[in-house]
């Protein structure tokens, strides 16, 4: 079982537009929602390929029940804290035009002590059940930075593996606790190294500073350029499929749901890479927000190679 814990969980929400029209009236020709935030969309990827997840997070409000509904209506499982304040909506504008996509994501509730004691205790309950925990996405307010911190300290004593995948000053302060897997965009990296990463060498470079801390496999996602991986043999480039994209949003959480999934099913290092690589894509050439398709991502997985630089 993999766990994966959505703090900001959120109702995903896509308008797509013949053309969107900065400061005028736009009409919005197609709409469709999901349960989402990051957590959430790498359970739907791991279900996809086979593999049991459990979803878990805070939920409030009305759209917090509406989250609730859409997963059960996918036959995810999942065990939120409920919360007083309303979960928030993320929103994507597709400019069917130009094929931009703009991206407006709500803050999110506030987190009350004593909801964040419970989700503590649930989680302190469920490692007894799961060899991995993903914990994904922005921190919602109330909670401090080191959050992440905390759950992968205490995770890690029961030798449980955990995978973070977040942003700012919460993946700055979870690095420090060593998860077993990070999965920094070149967006995360530049924020947690503070500065923008110019080269393939900075980024070697960065890599192998973050693997001396002791994580086990570093992955810098890199968008159509596929991802660089450093691990205890070594650095390795997989390329991304050429593809015609349609919607990129959910390809890094795809991308960790493919790779989370091969790793707790014990494959090699290798086949893991290249999985994570083919769900980001198969979710980048789909509408959808993290519903790969396990046909199309096994036909990538057939055509990719992973390479070993250094
Ligand atoms: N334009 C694209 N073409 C092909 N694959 C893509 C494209 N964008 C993303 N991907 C795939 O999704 C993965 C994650 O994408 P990335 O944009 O780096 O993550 P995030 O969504 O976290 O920013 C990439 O490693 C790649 O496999
Ligand atoms: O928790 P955050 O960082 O605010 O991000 C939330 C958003 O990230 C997404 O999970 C997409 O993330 P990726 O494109 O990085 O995979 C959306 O579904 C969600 O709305």
């Amino acid at each position: 079982m993999i766990t994966t814990i959505t703090l900001n969980a959120a109702i995903d929400q896509v308008y797509e537009l013949d053309c969107l029209a900065v400061g005028n009236t736009n009409r919005v020709v197609n709409k469709r929602q999901q349960g989402g935030g990051k957590g959430v969309n790498v359970a739907r990827v791991i279900t996809a390929l086979g593999g049991h997840a459990c979803v878990s997070g805070f939920v409030g409000g009305l759209n917090g029940e509406k989250i609730e509904m859409l997963l059960k209506e996918e036959k995810l499982h999942a065990e939120f804290v409920h919360i007083a304040q309303e979960s928030r909506i993320c929103l994507t504008v597709i400019n069917k035009q130009t094929g931009e996509m703009t991206e407006l994501l709500e803050q999110g509730p506030t987190i009350q002590a004593k909801e964040w004691q419970q989700m503590l205790t649930w989680i302190e309950k469920q490692a007894e059940q799961s060899v991995y925990f993903v914990l994904s996405g922005s921190l919602p307010k109330g909670l401090p930075a080191k959050t992440y911190a905390t759950i992968i300290e205490r995770l890690k004593k029961k030798g449980i593996r955990v995978v973070l995948d977040t942003s700012a000053e919460a993946l700055i302060e979870g690095v420090q606790a060593i998860p077993y897997a990070i999965k920094p965009n070149e967006e995360e990296l530049a924020q947690l190294l503070g500065k923008v990463i110019e080269s393939e060498q900075d980024l070697i470079q960065a890599g192998e500073r973050l693997r001396a801390l002791g994580i086990e496999h570093i992955c810098f996602s890199l968008g159509a350029k596929g991802a660089l991986f450093i691990n205890e043999f070594g650095v390795f480039r997989v390329d991304a499929p050429k593809i015609e994209v349609v919607n990129t949003v959910g390809s890094g959480d795809s991308f960790l749901g493919g790779l989370t999934y091969k790793l707790a099913q014990g494959a090699t290092y290798s086949e893991a890479y290249k999985w994570a690589v083919a769900c980001g894509s198969a979710n980048a050439s789909e509408k959808d927000i993290a519903k790969v398709h396990l046909h199309v991502v096994e036909d990538f997985v057939q055509k990719l190679k992973i390479t070993k630089i250094k």
